[in-house]
């Protein structure tokens, strides 16, 4: 599998950006953290924008720059999509799409398997906007143009600046399973920034967290999401993520069943064919702990679990408990009262009852 190893230094007033780590050239890597942690400062080393710094960054064995090379961004064979879509005003979606083609480098590294206009517009759905101009078209229906020119430059490499931070709920909605289906479909890796767990959580591989200018932890979303230590796991929104298989539908309930590596969890009826694969999202505070396998609840999703860790919460009066299941983890917030009461300790075999599993990505 092809790789990435990157490593760079900024210094500014105020600001100093310190930042190293090797990924497989694959797959969404999330660059997460608050607004400040430098962000956005490492996409713009990584497209050759920031001019004083000092880095590294290999791609699939070609180097784009170390000490001896400092390639400057147009021989850097990168798709940027930033916050707000900047199309051509005076070109159709058509022919901003078709200058994005001409700019195709060549030979270009997925010479092999390029990416076509046709199936771009397919992919992104923008077949009935080709003849339109950016003012008239939506802020989702802009992104989705500037996507699909950054796909067809035929990058190596795609960097999302919080694509969908300046869209409103619905048009965030609309767009996000193109995201999921180009993650799915495209062998093109892309670093990812956002500060929203939610888009984390449904489209990133891996997490690469960065705070202050520094990376405080990198590697696959779950484990990332669910280490105590950092604090993702100490949100009281705190969430875990874990991939599972549609099993079977109940029309009569109108449920769908996910089979995880540990057992069953029903969620709300979807269109996902049987045998596909699915990701949930478990929310700590849906995870409520029982010694027995409980009879008399309304809550359909019990799971044998064991418990990994017991650490304190940022609320006094609770903790963060880190629960295994077959090789899954995911994270319940409960009282101390409970715990107390009902004798937990790391290692005890229990029964998770969650109150309520989300599809993210199918
Ligand atoms: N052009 C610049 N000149 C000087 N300082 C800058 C410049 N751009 C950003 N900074 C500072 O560098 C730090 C990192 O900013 P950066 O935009 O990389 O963070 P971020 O994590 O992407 O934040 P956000 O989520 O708010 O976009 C911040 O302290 C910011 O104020």
């Amino acid at each position: 599998m092809a790789s990435i190893s990157l490593a760079y230094k900024v210094a500014r007033p105020g600001f100093s950006l310190d930042v190293a780590f090797d990924t497989q050239a694959a797959g969404i890597t999330a660059l997460f953290g608050q607004s400040g942690s430098g962000k956005t400062t490492l996409l713009r080393c990584i497209a050759g924008l920031e001019t004083a710094t000092e880095g590294r960054f290999i791609i699939d064995g070609e180097t784009w720059q170390d000490a001896n090379v400092n390639l400057p961004t147009h021989q850097r064979n990168i798709g940027y999509v930033f916050q707000e879509a900047n199309l051509l005003g005076h070109l159709s979606v058509e022919k901003n799409l078709r200058y994005a083609v001409k700019r195709q480098r060549q030979p270009s590294l997925n010479s092999a398997n390029p990416i076509r206009l046709d199936d771009t517009v397919q992919w992104l759905g923008l077949s009935d906007l080709l003849g339109k101009y950016s003012a008239q078209l939506s802020g989702g229906q802009r992104q989705r143009v500037a996507i699909a020119r950054a796909l067809l430059t035929n990058p190596k490499l795609l960097l999302m600046d919080e694509p969908l931070a300046s869209l409103d709920l619905h048009s965030k909605a609309e767009i996000l399973p193109y995201l999921e289906q180009l993650q799915a479909g495209l062998n093109i890796p892309i670093f990812y920034v956002s500060h929203s767990p939610d888009e984390v959580i449904r489209l990133a591989d891996s997490i690469a967290l960065l705070q202050n200018g520094r990376l405080l932890a990198h590697g696959p979303v779950n484990e990332i999401l669910t280490r105590t230590d950092l604090p993702l796991a100490q949100l009281e929104e705190a969430s875990a993520c874990v991939d599972g298989q549609v099993v079977s539908h109940d029309d009569r309930f109108h449920l769908t069943y996910v089979s995880l590596r540990g057992g069953t969890v029903a969620i709300s009826r979807r269109q996902a064919m049987v045998g596909s694969s699915v990701r949930v999202r478990i929310s700590a505070k849906d995870v409520s702990i029982a010694l027995a396998k409980p009879e008399n609840t309304s809550i359909t999703n019990v799971l044998p679990v064991t418990i990994a860790e017991i650490q304190p919460a940022p609320d006094p009066a609770k903790l963060v408990l880190k629960l295994a299941m077959d090789g899954d983890y995911f994270l319940s917030q409960i009282t101390r009262l409970s715990a107390q009461s009902l004798g937990l300790g790391v290692g005890k075999s229990v029964f998770a009852q969650v109150k309520s599993v989300a599809l993210m990505r199918n």
